[in-house]
Order: structure tokens, then C-alpha cells, then sequence
């Protein structure tokens, strides 16, 4: 049977989150009572407090760690017991990989990952990122890396993509051309994003979703055009940033001073030099 005129938004995965909790190896709660709903086709930012949860809750999402039966759902399926095909996840574990660092050359670096299947978005990616072909990864600057990285990232076509904070060595036309393209991803074909950030710099005609998280819990979630017209009215980049200043403040006088309170730095520090997680486990 043959789909006439396919909408790519309705073909995408949606992403729901019910009554999702989960704890840490050492007993800490990572994330509480967590819902979401977010369509098929959208591009959502994560917004939070370092530690808020963020890079917790998109692990989950990927299926890195097993949430409680039931409580996440990607497409129809749980991404952990199904695994899940054209999830990409790319966080600081992605980031960390070595071989971006090695004597290599670009075209050797996007083979391996599918450069000389998908051409295309092979050429597309290294126009927008503008890649030079001729770099030898040892000898280029960390912004130059990252290009490079995120076109290994890109190129295969995912249905979900969960982005934690990856284009900080982006200088500011590379990062909006590369913001563009991922919009452009979401209204050509059916792929929904999740992108975890601290800069909104360009990013207020971004998102069709927010998501507020503070101390493991989502604070609030919808469409931008809601949250915005109920908070601040119309926006442009800078009233983005003042909605965000505003929860962050918020977030901070609820919290209150840390003293041991969910206390920053566990995050990386026991996974034998890589970065990433420690051995959690549900609840
Ligand atoms: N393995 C672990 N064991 C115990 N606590 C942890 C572990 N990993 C993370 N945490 C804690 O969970 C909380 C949420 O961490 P997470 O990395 O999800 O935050 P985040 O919102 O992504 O922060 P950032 O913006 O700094 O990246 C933090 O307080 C962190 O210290």
C-alpha cells in the first residue's frame, strides 16, 4: 500500500513520559513523577539549572538506562526493551570519544559512520558546517572538531534526535546555520528533537515546545506560542532569555543554598575516565 503526500510531522515518533521516577545507585532521586507528551515532528528545548536533570531524563529517552516499565514511550515502543532504531543521542560521552583527536583525515572519519552510504547528507553537512575536507583532526581547533563531530553525528538519518549541549565551540554563524538545518530535518522528514540547553542565543523562532526541569522534576511543559503568550507575550531572543532568567531565579529560591542538597559533580566522576553515568537503578 502507498501513503499519498505522507505529512512528514504525523510519520514522526512522539515522545510521552508517564509517572516516570527514578533513582541513583546510591539511593538519590534523579528524576520525580516526570511527565510528557510531546508530538510527533517537534523540536523541543530542555531547560533547567546545572542539575536539574536534564542529561538524566535524555539518557532515559535513548534507552541508555531502564526506566520502569511503562513510564517512557517512544514511537509505540519503550526504548530500553525494544531498543529503538534511528535514535541518536549525543552528549558528552559522544563528545569525549578520542578518535576525533587521532592523526585521521575527514573523508576516513565520515566513512566510518556512513559518509559513503549517505552522500547527501554527507555533502549537505559539510557545507553547512563548512568542513574542509582536507583537516587532519589532530591539527584542528575544538570548535573545528566539533563540526566535524557533529557531521559523524548527523549523518545518519535518526527519527529521534536527543541533543545534551553540544554546540558550545560553535562560533555563532556555524551554530545557526547547523540550528537551521536541524529545523529543516523536522519539516522534510518525520524526525523529532529534544535539545538540552544553557544558550538561547538565535533559538527564540527554534523550539515548538519547552520543557522547565529544576531538581528532577518538570516544572512546566507545552507548546512555545502557550507558554509565551501566558508568560511574557510575544517573543523575541532576548524575552526567551528573560523567561529563562526568570525560572532559573525562581528554580534557585525554591532550592535554596545546596548544602549537600543534590549536589553538582557526581555526574561524571565514576565512569572510569570517559565521562558519563554510574550504575543507577530504577525505582
Ligand atoms: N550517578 C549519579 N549518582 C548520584 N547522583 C547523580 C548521578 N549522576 C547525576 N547525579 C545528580 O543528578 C542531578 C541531575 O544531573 P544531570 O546531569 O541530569 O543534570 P543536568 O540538568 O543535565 O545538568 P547540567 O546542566 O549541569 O548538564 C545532579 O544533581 C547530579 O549531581
Amino acid at each position: 500500500m502507498t501513503v499519498e503526500n505522507p505529512n512528514p510531522t504525523e510519520l514522526a515518533p512522539a515522545i510521552k513520559v508517564h509517572n516516570l521516577n527514578y533513582a541513583f545507585q546510591d539511593g538519590s532521586a534523579g528524576l520525580v513523577n516526570l511527565n510528557l507528551d510531546l508530538p510527533p515532528g517537534s523540536r523541543t528545548l530542555l531547560i533547567g539549572a546545572n542539575g536539574a536533570g536534564k542529561t538524566t531524563l535524555l539518557r532515559l529517552l535513548s534507552g541508555k538506562r531502564l526506566a520502569p516499565h511503562g513510564s517512557i514511550n517512544i514511537g509505540g515502543v519503550d526504548p530500553f526493551s525494544t531498543g529503538l532504531e534511528g535514535v541518536t543521542y549525543l552528549g558528552l560521552e559522544w563528545v569525549l570519544n578520542p578518535v576525533v583527536r587521532t592523526d585521521i583525515d575527514v573523508p576516513s572519519l565520515l566513512a566510518s559512520v556512513g559518509g559513503n552510504y549517505y552522500t547527501e547528507r554527507r555533502d549537505q553537512l559539510m557545507e553547512i558546517l563548512d568542513i574542509d575536507p582536507t583537516w587532519r583532526l589532530h591539527t584542528v581547533s575544538d570548535g573545528e572538531r566539533r563540526r566535524v563531530q557533529l557531521a559523524m553525528g548527523l549523518i545518519r538519518p535518526w527519527r529521534i534526535l536527543l541533543l545534551d549541549e553540544i554546540t558550545v565551540d560553535l562560533d555563532l554563524l556555524s551554530r545557526s546555520n547547523f540550528l537551521q538545518f536541524l529545523k529543516n530535518e523536522t519539516e522534510i522528514r518525520p524526525c523529532t528533537i529534544v535539545y538540552a540547553t544553557h544558550i538561547l542565543d538565535n533559538l527564540a523562532q527554534w523550539p515548538t515546545h519547552l520543557v522547565h526541569m529544576s531538581l528532577g522534576k518538570v516544572k512546566e511543559f507545552g507548546p512555545i506560542e502557550k507558554i509565551k503568550l501566558d508568560e511574557v507575550g510575544p517573543t523575541d531572543n532576548s524575552q526567551l532569555g528573560q523567561l529563562v532568567l526568570r525560572w532559573l531565579k525562581e528554580d534557585l529560591a525554591e532550592r535554596g543554598p545546596r548544602r549537600g542538597l543534590r549536589s553538582e559533580g557526581k555526574t561524571y566522576e565514576s565512569f572510569d575516565g570517559k565521562g558519563g553515568y554510574g550504575n543507577e537503578k530504577t525505582v
